[in-house]
């Protein structure tokens, strides 16, 4: 990608404190990040894909300010994001907006969706009424909500799942976000309208230069709607680089085995690979005290080298890049 990155997260690493099983076993660290790095561009989506308990949210969560990384940076137009304060904070609020998962819960019930509109123009643009409205009908009408007036006034339960999907994402239009993290946004909805709107996210990105962070454990729509993919396994960058060179010649046996795991005409025979019967079925519990691959315990090509360290970053091809010492 040319010029400079809208955001950008540099060895990022995140401990989370846990409780052991029972009230004798003492306190163990969980690291769900570790050495995570990455740019996005203006007007570009990057997808983060990777099982259950991969460390996913937790990067959104992160850029929300939920929580303050355990070490490394994120970074908004150049500001460490977690160092602003004031009219700074303010206005990464008002440019890094995130949509979740769940539309039945994102809305409040009690509220129109003129409401949900109304408050953020007020907040961030001090608008008049009058331009207020022409604010929330172009939103409303840039997501498919039409006609405006008579969408506007609905409540969230009068609205379906993908609706409300639209209605958050016109709030986020309204508030003027230039970058979304979408958490999963498609998920909860049915099959049939998951992809409208996905195509809502991808106009809003080429016509508007929206740019995304799309979270999602499903290969199949990262390659629809996003640019550049990461393969993130027990918080560690193992695969990335254009969304097409990385699903159609997947290099690190886990992207081998997340891509096997979901069929494709078009790359039969591709991303074959004997991989091991499952050691664990849940993503391995990663300490910072663990050392070498994190795959390594369900790796079918390990070698001894990567159960000690995990290998620097290696070009292998135009934008693809892989952290394995069999490749
Ligand atoms: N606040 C927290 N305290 C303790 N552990 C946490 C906390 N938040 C996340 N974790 C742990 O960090 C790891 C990564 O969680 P995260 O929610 O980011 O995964 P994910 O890839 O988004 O998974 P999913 O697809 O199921 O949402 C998991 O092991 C999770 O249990």
């Amino acid at each position: 990608m040319s010029g400079n990155p809208i955001f950008s997260v540099k060895n990022l690493v995140m401990d989370f404190s846990i409780s052991g099983k029972n009230f004798f076993s003492k306190q163990q660290t969980l690291r769900a990040l570790n050495d995570v790095s990455f740019d996005i561009y203006p007007g570009e989506s990057l997808a983060v894909v990777g099982e259950s308990g991969c460390g996913k949210s937790t990067i959104c969560r992160i850029a929300m300010r939920f929580y303050n990384p355990t070490s490394g940076k994120m970074l908004f137009d150049g500001g460490d994001v977690h160092a602003f304060s004031g009219d700074e904070l303010r206005k990464y609020r008002q440019k890094v907006q995130m949509i979740f998962q769940d539309p039945f819960s994102s809305l409040n019930p009690l509220h129109s969706i003129y409401y949900h509109l109304k408050r953020p123009i007020e907040l961030y643009h001090k608008c008049d009424k009058i331009e207020t409205k022409k604010r929330m009908d172009e939103a409303l009408s840039l997501v498919g909500l039409v006609p405006p007036e008579e969408q506007g006034k609905k409540f969230p339960h009068q609205l379906s799942g993908g609706q409300r999907q639209r209605a958050f994402l016109a709030r986020i239009l309204a508030i003027g976000a230039d970058v979304i993290f979408a958490d999963e946004p498609t998920s909860m909805l049915d099959v049939s309208i998951r992809l409208g709107v996905l195509n809502l996210m991808n106009k809003l990105k080429k016509d508007m230069g929206k740019s995304f962070l799309y979270i999602t454990h499903d290969i199949a729509t990262a390659r629809y709607f996003a640019d550049r993919i990461i393969v993130l396994y027990s918080g560690h960058m193992v695969e990335w680089g254009d969304v097409d060179s990385v699903v159609l010649n997947p290099k690190h046996p886990y992207t081998r085995l997340l891509i096997s795991a979901a069929p494709d005409p078009e790359r039969d025979g591709l991303a074959k690979l004997d991989v091991k019967e499952d050691v664990e079925n849940e993503v391995s519990f990663w300490t910072p005290e663990k050392k070498g691959c994190p795959f390594y315990n369900r790796c079918p090509v390990a070698l001894e080298i990567c159960s000690i360290s995990f290998p620097d970053e290696k070009m292998v091809g135009d934008n693809q890049f892989v952290r394995c010492h069999y490749v």
